[in-house]
């Protein structure tokens, strides 16, 4: 899907991100101009501090830009109040981190059961939508085990489970391929991709392996702080590798 066709779910506009650390200041991002739009599935590639992470966060509202403007669904962030904010977050988007971040004393269930009954769900609901949550991300068969006897791989979908329980519109991946061997990694952006089409959900994940990049149909590149290309890509698809990998 364009980028320049499709509605835009979000759209950055000369966003600045500063730090400051000791006395000097850091320009994490130098000005991005992104406008992304409903369905597409976005990689942010580029080199360690080039501000993949720091991309990432703005576009999931998890940070406020110095100078510039994000907003989602038309929504410009900073002009809606904190709860305003959380809302328009817990509602459209979801996360995945490059260290799964599952809760270690829950079961894989429980894990992707929890934000929903933090919004209120009953048991009974989020167990049903947990369960198909994880029969979609192939571990109908691990419904009761621990993240810690579950491979990277599967951690990982677990997580991915739990960010699109709510439904997002929008997926935030901050190297969620990170900590995972190739095999490993080709299967989540695979699956990451089918959901994508099959839902029409948005994926934006940030990575600094190449090889990952064929995979996607659109590329971000980052280089200090400053997307210094942006192309749509025909994504290869299915490889014998993701056939029947999960
Ligand atoms: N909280 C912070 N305080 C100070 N500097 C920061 C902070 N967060 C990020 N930076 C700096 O901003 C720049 C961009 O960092 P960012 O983490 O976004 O890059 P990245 O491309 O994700 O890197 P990596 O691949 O290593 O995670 C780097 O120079 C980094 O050191």
């Amino acid at each position: 899907m364009s980028h320049l066709l499709s509605r835009p779910l979000v759209e950055l506009h000369g966003v600045v991100k500063r730090y400051r650390l000791g006395g000097a200041a850091i320009i994490a991002l130098a000005g991005i101009d992104l406008r992304i739009g409903a369905g597409e599935f976005v990689a942010v590639w580029g080199p360690s501090g080039s501000g993949k992470s720091t991309l990432c966060n703005m576009i999931g509202l998890l940070d406020a830009p110095t100078s510039g403007s994000v907003s989602f669904r038309g929504q410009d962030a900073a002009k809606l109040s904190d709860n305003a904010r959380s809302d328009l977050r817990n509602q459209g988007i979801g996360f995945v981190f490059q260290g799964f971040n599952l809760v270690p004393v829950l079961s894989a269930l429980e894990n992707v059961m929890l934000p929903l009954q933090i919004g209120g769900a009953s048991a009974l609901v989020a167990r049903d939508a947990a369960r198909l949550r994880l029969e979609q991300v192939g571990l109908g068969a691990q419904l009761t085990q621990r993240p810690s006897s579950l491979s990277g791989g599967q951690q990982q979908r677990v997580a991915i489970a739990r960010a699109l329980i709510g439904a997002p519109a929008l997926v935030v991946a901050d190297e969620p391929t990170a900590n995972l061997d190739t095999a490993n990694a080709l299967l989540i952006i695979e699956l990451m991709r089918r959901i994508s089409r099959e839902e029409g959900t948005t994926f934006v994940f940030s990575t600094h392996d190449q090889r990952l990049l064929e995979r996607v149909d659109r590329q971000v590149m980052m280089r200090d702080g400053c997307a210094v290309e942006d192309r749509l890509h025909a994504a290869t698809v299915a490889t014998p590798l993701a056939a029947g990998g999960y």
